[in-house]
């Protein structure tokens, strides 16, 4: 288990962490997500003590980092998969840290079968690829047998079998009881792996939720509809009780009716649809719209059409911390 409390980290004027409260409890994969320079991989360094907080306090199995007597195996991280020796082969990267950590030779070759590498165990790291790169640092995290796991954006730069590799590892761990905690900046990724999500925008906390949850409220279905007569469909649909939002291209929205009854009710009073589309909003529209005011870094690009607006303004606001 990691609790986090009121945890705060300012550099100069950035206050890049800012008061965050959640805990990650173990069996469960929780995701970290977060636009770029949400303040992610501050707040995991701050987790195992490689960058002191400005303020609030983060506890591994109740206590502070520096007073585990063996972290390694307490708590293994993956935060940068080039921070290695590139003259050491594989084999001896993972057997220092074996021998420094009070932790069995035997463990050095488990680990590198776990993770694929023994074919190249005995060549230099700084060949290597990204993915093998970041399969050497899984490795070293798992090195400890620990029971609590941190990746830093772990799927970056890997190929599609890759990916699948890291997202059923991160489940068996999970599913052994351990606690897994992964950050991403990608919602798709999240929603095939995480079962718990925690969002985090400019430093502050914006949602701690299920995944089942959030998918629950954030996938539901909407109507689109376009008329060369709108306005008249628009009086129809409020005469009938029906909320409709204005969407992109003049459509309207509609969310909790069917489509085959508004494309009765609109033949009912004979006025021409040009479009009546069964539609369903995307996690990833639904998470930049949660994280819209606190993306550091925005894209200028004219050319790239803003995520769809949402029907009805309520949307994500349930995910929302209160205060936030
Ligand atoms: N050592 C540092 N000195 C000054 N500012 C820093 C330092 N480290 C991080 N920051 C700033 O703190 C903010 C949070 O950065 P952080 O790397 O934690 O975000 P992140 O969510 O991990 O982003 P990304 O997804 O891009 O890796 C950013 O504005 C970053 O520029």
């Amino acid at each position: 288990m990691i609790e986090l409390e009121g945890l705060t980290k300012r550099y100069g004027d950035k206050l890049a962490v800012d008061r965050l409260t959640f805990s990650v409890r173990p069996g469960v994969i929780t995701g970290f997500l977060g636009p770029n320079g949400a303040g992610k991989s501050t707040t995991m360094r701050m987790v195992l003590d490689l960058d002191n907080p400005t303020g609030g306090t983060v506890l591994i199995d109740g206590r502070h980092y520096r007073q585990l007597h063996n972290p390694l195996r307490v708590v293994g991280a993956l935060l940068d998969a080039k921070a290695m020796h590139g003259g050491r082969s594989a084999y001896h990267h993972l057997l220092c840290l074996a021998q420094s950590n009070g932790i069995p030779r035997s463990r050095v070759r488990e680990v590198l079968d776990t993770v694929g590498l023994t074919p190249v165990a005995g060549k230099r790291t700084k060949g290597f690829s990204l993915g093998m790169g970041q399969r050497l640092g899984i490795a070293a995290a798992l090195l400890g047998d620990p029971q609590i796991l941190m990746f830093d954006e772990p799927v970056n730069g890997l190929d599609p079998e890759g990916i699948h590799w890291i997202r059923n590892l991160m489940k068996s761990l999970a599913a052994e009881g351990r606690t897994v905690f992964v950050s991403s900046h990608l919602m798709s990724e999240m929603a095939l792996t995480a079962d718990h999500l925690v969002v985090i925008g400019q430093g502050r906390l914006l949602a701690d939720t299920s995944m089942s949850g959030f998918i629950a409220e954030n996938s539901r279905g909407y109507v689109r509809m376009r008329s060369p007569d709108q306005e008249r469909l628009k009086d129809v649909l409020s005469g009938a009780g029906i909320t409709a939002v204005p969407g992109t291209e003049g459509a309207l929205e509609v969310q909790g009716e069917d489509a085959a009854h508004l494309g009765e009710l609109a033949a009912r009073h004979r006025i021409v649809l040009h479009e009546l589309s069964p539609q369903r909003a995307s996690l990833e529209e639904a998470f930049m719209r949660l994280t819209a005011g606190a993306v550091e870094y925005h894209a200028h690009a004219n050319h790239q059409p803003p995520p769809p607006a949402a029907p009805g303004p309520a949307w994500g606001d349930d995910w929302r911390k209160k205060g936030s």
